[in-house]
């Protein structure tokens, strides 16, 4: 069986491995933080790591892509996007409705990235109530089940709620209805998921230019405009070598094994352009009910 390493349990991360993965063929090794879900791949400990880097909302996860781009050499082998659905989760007793203010309510832990997914949800409901951040939603699923308190209360999965017991104040209570977050499975070797159809392969590479001049990002871009290539993401981050330095992240809808693409990059390099591959794999997408996302 192949080991996955992902945060978890009772993450958006892990409801989202067991939609796409499933248990049969592999098995999951639970990570506290993404720190330590990057290094277990990097270690050998496991054969691939489960990395989200989208969000709907929020865009990047900065955080991860810098890992994938700085720290680490774990080519992509594939991704999908999974529905992030937030609850309310507690132990039995704050129990005062949301609309009366869950006036018992006094603090509610979460991952960042959740807590930010639910800003005007906790602004409208529960303006007086302490947040604090935790490395995974399942953590802070996890204490507030281990604090046993009625005044502390988790936003997290649904999955957190059933592993921990926990009460469900309220479901789906992120901003916005069309929440979904994008994931990235990172190894050495290729893996196609099993029992699933990939609409597409995708390649991510990161560009860096030459110099700053004038027409540079033109030039790059056109490499793939004249031959029709698609590009589905472009974002400029920074080197981290000197301020106001920037490589460029994309997404092309193509694959290393068309025609095209490696033409297009051969092109770039000939600019003087630094071209690296993070990967080029099959995508996954999510499909509720026959409908496709
Ligand atoms: O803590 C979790 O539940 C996670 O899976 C992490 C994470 C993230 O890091 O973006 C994943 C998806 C959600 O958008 C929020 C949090």
């Amino acid at each position: 069986m192949k080991r996955i390493a992902l945060l978890g349990p009772g993450t958006f991360t892990e409801e989202s491995a067991d939609y796409y993965l499933g248990r049969n063929h592999f098995d999951y090794v639970n990570c506290k933080l993404i720190d330590d879900v990057f290094m277990s791949t990097v270690n050998g400990q496991t054969d691939y790591s489960v990395i989200p880097i989208e969000n709907t909302f929020d865009g990047s996860v900065s955080l991860h892509l810098d890992w994938l781009v700085h720290e680490v050499e774990l080519p992509m082998q594939a991704e999908w996007v999974y529905p992030i659905s937030i609850n309310l989760l507690g132990v039995a007793g704050f129990g005062a409705s949301l609309e009366a203010g869950c006036s018992g309510l006094k603090k509610i832990v979460s991952h960042g990235v959740t807590l930010t997914q639910c800003r005007q949800f906790l602004r409208q409901y529960l303006p007086h109530v302490e947040l604090e951040q935790v490395g995974s939603n399942g953590v802070a699923a996890r204490m507030v089940k281990e604090l046993g308190r009625s005044d502390v209360a988790a936003l997290a999965p649904a999955s957190a709620g059933a592993l921990y017991g926990l009460h469900t104040w309220a479901q789906g209570v992120q901003d916005h209805y069309n929440n979904f977050t994008r994931f990235v499975l990172v190894g050495s070797e290729p893996l196609r998921l099993p029992e699933k159809t990939s609409a597409m392969v995708k390649t991510t590479i990161i560009v860096t230019l030459p110099d700053d001049y004038p027409g540079g990002l033109h030039q790059l871009l056109s490499a793939f405009a004249w031959r029709r290539i698609n590009l589905s993401k472009i974002e400029s981050r920074p080197t981290k070598k000197k301020l106001g330095t920037y490589y460029f992240y994309i997404d092309i809808e193509a694959s290393m094994d068309s025609v095209l693409l490696p033409a297009a990059l051969q092109e770039i390099e000939a600019i003087g352009c630094q071209v690296r591959i993070l990967g080029s794999y099959p995508t996954y997408s999510y499909e509720p009910e026959g409908s496709k996302v």
